[in-house]
């Protein structure tokens, strides 16, 4: 393989039972392994049976919302807290590296990704492999975020139902030994339409919910189009061209992990989504301008849709 050449892996091995099970042959060679980042520990009998029961893992920016997520599902579905129940704030999984935060409540793990494709990539591999240590079957990967919206105002909640990433393509490119490598980005229609389904399950706050395409940026200035970044080599005009093609290509929200979540979840098999509030409308602005307040209202809108997804497996005794 020349170092110039792109390639394109889709070798992901079926796991029939729904138990993780990661493609990587490695693995079970290795004298000793750690989660170097989220330092769950990986040889604890206790830990691992504890984690066995994983059915959700959801993912977001901050160790805030993931914590404010957590809480939520504690209270509204009677979850126990973990790891340390006397310690009502004190559940974070991942305190000791500061690199990310883990919280875990019944079958939910709550895990905040920090900005970009990079730092997604680095938890979920870790993730991954806690749940295939711990036996994991069945388990659902949802992201909860924060968006862009074209032509989409801010309140809007939008789920993913396809990516494009730079170049208008439909793949994650990430790299491997030095050569770029671009993984297939897949979506799950299922879950999408059960996701969107729960909008409205809770009569106090009908959510306004979009399924639609999302472009996923590498950065959230020059990537996503904006003016207001440290340089900027394009004009205005070049910028309403790049808006109105996404508009045209039937994109409705721009954010910066959907295309890594979604092709490293299919490459390990485990069922993923992607599900955004839009916090600017791009099409008439670059800077979002939402008070504290009206920021950590909206925030709340994917956290209560996921919340109602998790419920109703739970009035289904999954
Ligand atoms: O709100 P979160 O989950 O961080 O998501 C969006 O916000 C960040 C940029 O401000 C990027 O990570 C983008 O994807
Ligand atoms: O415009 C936006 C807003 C949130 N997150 C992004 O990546 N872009």
């Amino acid at each position: 393989m020349s170092e110039k050449s792109t390639v394109t892996t889709d070798n992901n091995s079926a796991c029939t039972d729904g138990c993780v099970k990661l493609p990587n042959p490695h693995l079970s060679t290795l004298d000793h392994d750690a989660l170097f980042h989220i330092q769950v520990p990986l040889h604890d009998t206790d830990t691992l049976k504890d984690f066995s029961k994983i059915k959700f893992v959801c993912i977001g920016g901050t160790p805030g919302r993931m914590k404010l997520l957590a809480q939520k599902l504690a209270r509204e579905l009677n979850l126990t807290k973990c790891q340390d129940n006397s310690k009502e704030d004190n559940f974070d999984y991942a305190f000791t590296t500061e690199r990310y935060s883990g919280f875990k409540v019944g079958p939910v793990f709550c895990v905040n990704h920090g900005i970009g494709q990079p730092s997604v990539a680095v938890v979920l591999h870790e993730v991954f492999k806690l749940l295939q240590a711990a036996g994991c079957s069945n388990v659902t990967l949802i992201r909860i975020g924060t968006c862009g919206g074209i032509g989409l105002e801010p309140g809007t909640t939008v789920i993913t139902s396809g990516v494009l990433t730079a170049g208008f393509k439909e793949v994650y490119v990430t790299s491997a030994l030095g050569r770029p490598l671009e993984l297939p980005v897949k979506v799950d229609p299922e879950l999408v339409r059960e996701i969107s389904s729960c909008a409205s399950d809770n009569g106090n706050l009908d959510l306004k919910v979009k399924v639609g395409k999302t472009f996923c940026a590498e950065d959230f200035y020059q990537s996503q189009g904006r003016l207001d970044g440290s340089f900027c080599d394009y004009s205005k005009e070049d910028q309403i061209c790049f808006l109105n093609k996404l508009q045209s290509s039937g994109v409705c929200n721009i954010e910066m992990e959907s295309a890594a979540v979604l092709a490293l979840a299919h490459k390990v098999q485990i069922r993923a989504a992607v599900i955004c509030v839009v916090i600017v409308n791009r099409l008439k602005c670059d800077l979002p301008s939402l008070t504290a307040e009206e920021m950590s209202q909206i925030e709340s809108y994917p956290l209560e849709l996921v919340t109602r997804y998790i419920k109703r497996h739970f009035s289904k005794g999954d």
